[in-house]
C-alpha cells in the first residue's frame, strides 16, 4: 500500500510509523508541458518507489476571475485526472495531486520541477523564497532567457541562474525535442538534462527517464538551457517562412543557420561549452519546433493574417502561450545577420 503521507510512512514489516527518507517531488506549473511531465513523473515515482515518494504535488495557478464559480484547474485535475484546458484528452496519473497553493505544493519537496512560462518565474520565486526545505534542488523546464538592465546596459541571464539566486538552491535544466502532447501520449523522445552536480543530474535522470523518454545528462548546463531558449527564435523564422509560402529548402537553411547562430551565441557567452548541439536540446529540438511547435504555428498564422501577434496567438492557442520571446524583431535581426531574406 503506497504511503500517502509526504514525510512519514508505515514500515512494510510492522505497523511502525517511520520517517520517509524518499524524495518528495513538486511540479510547479499546470500548463501544457507541466501536465505532460506530470504524466511521466507520476509513473516514474511508482517504478522508483525506493527513491521517490509516490505522491507528486502539482501547483496549478488559479486564474479564475472573482465571481467565477467554475472549479479551479487544480480541483478539476483532482476530480477527473485530466487538464481539459491545457492538455485535453490525456490522463494524468491519480498519484499526482494538484493544488492552487504554491506553498502547499512546494514547502516539503526535495525536488522542484519548474515548468511555467518564463514570465511567471520571478513571482513564483519571490513567493517561495526562504520557504523551501533544506537540501532541496530544482530543475527548470522553462525555455527562455531573462535579462536585467542597468544604465542602458542589458545583461542576459539564464533562468536557472535567476532561480538559484532567488531560492538559494541548485537548479538544473531539462530541455529537448519534447512536444508536450507527444510526451503525454508516451510517444518516443529524448531529452537532455544540464546539471551542475552530477549527483543531482543522476537523481533527476532516475526521476524522468523511461523507455519512451530517454534522458542524457551533461554538465554543459548553460549550453543546454540556451539551446532550449534560442530555438524559439528560429522556430518563429521557420513559421514566417511557411507563412510566406517558402519551400522546404528554405526551412532547412533556417534550421542550419539557426544552429550555427545558437552555437556562436553560446560560445560567445560560455566559451568552455562543448558538444551539446547534437543532443536532444540542440539539433533535435530545432527540427521538432520548426515543424511541429506552437511558435512556428503562430508565426505562420501571423504572416497570413492582418491581426496583431497577440490576437493571432490567443485565437490559435486558446489560452495557452507560445513560449519564449517570439518577437518579430528578434527574427528579423537574425534573418538580416544571415542574409536569408535575399534568397527567395
Ligand atoms: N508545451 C510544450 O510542448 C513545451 C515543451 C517543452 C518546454 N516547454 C516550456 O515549458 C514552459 C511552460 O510551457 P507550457 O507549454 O506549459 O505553457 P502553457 O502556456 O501551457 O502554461 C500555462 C500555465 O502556466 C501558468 N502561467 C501562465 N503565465 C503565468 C505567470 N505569469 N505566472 C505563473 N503562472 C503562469 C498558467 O496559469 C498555466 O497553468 C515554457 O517555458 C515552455 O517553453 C513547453
Ligand atoms: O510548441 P512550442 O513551439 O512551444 O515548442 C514546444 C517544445 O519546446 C518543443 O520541444
Amino acid at each position: 500500500m503506497p504511503c500517502q503521507n509526504f514525510d512519514y510512512c508505515f514500515n512494510n514489516n510492522s505497523d511502525e510509523l517511520r520517517e520517509d527518507s524518499r524524495k518528495k517531488i513538486a511540479i510547479v506549473g499546470g500548463g501544457n508541458w507541466g501536465s505532460a511531465i506530470a504524466c511521466v513523473v507520476g509513473k516514474t515515482v511508482k517504478t522508483q518507489d525506493d527513491v521517490f515518494q509516490p505522491i507528486v504535488s502539482m501547483w496549478c495557478r488559479d486564474s479564475r476571475k472573482p465571481g467565477d464559480t467554475t472549479p479551479s484547474i487544480a480541483d478539476t485535475i483532482n476530480a477527473t485526472h485530466e487538464n481539459p484546458k491545457y492538455l485535453p484528452g490525456r490522463r494524468i496519473p491519480s498519484n499526482v495531486i494538484a493544488t492552487s497553493s504554491l506553498l502547499d505544493a512546494c514547502e516539503s519537496a526535495h525536488i522542484l520541477i519548474l515548468v511555467v512560462p518564463h514570465q511567471g518565474i520571478p513571482q513564483i520565486c519571490s513567493e517561495l523564497r526562504g520557504k523551501l526545505r533544506e537540501g532541496a534542488h530544482a530543475v527548470s523546464l522553462t525555455k527562455g532567457i531573462s535579462s536585467t538592465s542597468e544604465n542602458d546596459v542589458i545583461r542576459m541571464q539564464l533562468i536557472s541562474e535567476d532561480i538559484e539566486k532567488a531560492l538559494g538552491v541548485e537548479c538544473s535544466v531539462l530541455m529537448g525535442a519534447n512536444l508536450a502532447g507527444e510526451v503525454a501520449d508516451g510517444k518516443f523522445c529524448e531529452a537532455t538534462i544540464g546539471c551542475k552536480s552530477l549527483e543531482n543530474g543522476e537523481e533527476l535522470k532516475m526521476l524522468f527517464d523511461t523507455p519512451n523518454f530517454r534522458i542524457r545528462v551533461t554538465t554543459d548546463y548553460e549550453a543546454v538551457e540556451l539551446c532550449g531558449a534560442l530555438k524559439n527564435i528560429v522556430a518563429c523564422a521557420a513559421g514566417f517562412a511557411d507563412g510566406l509560402g517558402w519551400a522546404y529548402n528554405v526551412k532547412s537553411a533556417i534550421i542550419r543557420l539557426g544552429l550555427l547562430e545558437t552555437k556562436k551565441f553560446v560560445e560567445h557567452f560560455y566559451p568552455s561549452s562543448h558538444h551539446t548541439y547534437f543532443e536532444s536540446c540542440g539539433v533535435a529540438d530545432l527540427i521538432t519546433t520548426c515543424y511541429g511547435g506552437r511558435n512556428r504555428k503562430v508565426a505562420e498564422a501571423f504572416i497570413k493574417s492582418d491581426k496583431p501577434l497577440q490576437a493571432v496567438e490567443q485565437e490559435l492557442l486558446k489560452g495557452q502561450s507560445a513560449q519564449g520571446p517570439p518577437t518579430a524583431q528578434d527574427v528579423f535581426e537574425m534573418l538580416e545577420i544571415h542574409e536569408i531574406s535575399r534568397y527567395p
